[in-house]
């Protein structure tokens, strides 16, 4: 494999095609086919459950596949062969990453560094990472936020080609959350390919150049954050409080528009597949009678509201056994990912 491979411009990172797992009886991943091209950020979103970290652990080379075709930077990562060269040129940032928790924040990303060939400067990356004031504390005396800059910090000490982020910002505030978009951008920019995880839709959205939702271990649905769903052609919903003295018979709607509310807030909503005719007429008609529409917005559907639609009850989990499931599930062949993930 040559570095030639891996840069081909055009040429993607991540090839997964017909990616099948189960553990005994549960069929985890059923059929995943996705691509992730070179210098994109890709999200992977989907309920607890639905089969997120067992595709991403194949693909980092942590768990063995049952059928499939999966090929990382183009190595395969089901092969030993390539263990190597894949754990130089990739970064991760796990749910659970393995730490001495009586090193500093600055012994443990340097001890990471030196299993690099090439590896970032220790310093930069944790100014990077915002953790410049405590370079020296021991990792046991960090808050939980400030932990996971730390596991960022490690992710991409390597100066991978490719990073992997499960879940990269729970537990963090919200300017760390910030400054976290800030960073995984900057890494973008410079050339790194991101394939992350997340259960926060405004991650997605900000974040995420293409993204795909996994539900019951099957992709249900892929595409951008803003076509995701259809949902940049999802109707609209006009928002307004109703004028004193008016009812809804008595605005001027159209053929095709449904009107609900008012809601507790007092706003009716006139849902339309045309906004720009309907807020026309309808803030022409106010002008006409001296009317104001309190409170109007034009939305449409939330990256979170088309998730939700598209994955069914919020906190469902998708995977089914195919058969009852026993007592204690069949352990995988491969190593579990505790036992491979804290050992470099
Ligand atoms: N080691 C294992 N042994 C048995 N079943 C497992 C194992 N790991 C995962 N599963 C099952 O496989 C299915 C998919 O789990 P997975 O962890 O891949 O989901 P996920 O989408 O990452 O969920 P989450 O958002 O909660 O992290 C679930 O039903 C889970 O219980």
């Amino acid at each position: 494999m040559t570095n030639e491979t891996w840069t081909t411009p055009g040429g993607n990172a991540v090839v997964v095609a017909a990616l099948h797992k189960s553990y005994g009886p549960v069929h985890a991943v059923r059929g995943v086919s996705f691509e992730v091209r070179h210098g994109e950020i890709f999200a992977l979103l989907g309920p607890n459950g639905a089969g997120k970290s067992t595709t991403l652990e194949i693909l980092e080379g942590f768990r063995t596949r049952d059928s499939g075709h999966v090929e990382v930077l183009g190595i395969d990562p089901g092969e030993r062969s390539g263990e190597r060269e894949l754990r130089e040129r990739i970064g991760l940032v796990l749910q659970d990453v393995a730490v001495e928790p009586h090193l500093t924040v600055r012994e443990t990303i340097a001890r990471d560094a030196g299993y690099y060939r090439a590896p970032r400067d220790v310093d930069e990356v944790i100014g990077l990472v915002g953790l410049t004031e405590q370079r020296r504390r021991k990792v046991r005396s960090l808050s939980g936020g400030q932990k996971r800059r730390l596991d960022l910090a490690l992710g991409m000490i390597g100066d991978p080609s490719l990073l992997f982020l499960d879940e990269p910002t729970t537990g963090f505030d919200p300017a760390a959350r910030q400054g976290a978009w800030d960073l995984v951008r900057r890494l973008r920019a410079a050339g790194t390919t991101i394939v992350l995880t997340t259960h926060y839709m405004e991650e997605a959205q900000q974040l995420a150049d293409r993204l795909a939702v996994i539900a019951g271990g099957r992709i249900i649905s892929e595409g951008t954050p803003t076509t995701l769903g259809g949902r940049d052609s999802a109707r609209a919903r006009v928002r307004f409080a109703l004028p004193g003295g008016w009812t809804l018979a008595r605005m001027p709607l159209a053929a095709g528009e449904s009107v609900s509310g008012p809601d507790r807030g007092g706003l009716v909503a006139v849902e339309t597949a045309e906004p720009t005719g309907t807020l026309h007429r309808l803030t022409g008609w106010a002008l006409a009678v001296g009317a104001v529409l309190d409170g109007l917005t034009v939305e449409r559907p939330s990256l979170e509201d088309v998730y939700l639609r598209l994955t069914g009850a919020p906190g469902q989990s998708a995977a089914e056994p195919d058969s009852p499931a026993p007592d204690s599930p069949a352990p995988d062949s491969s190593p579990g990912p505790g036992l491979e993930r804290s050992a470099r």
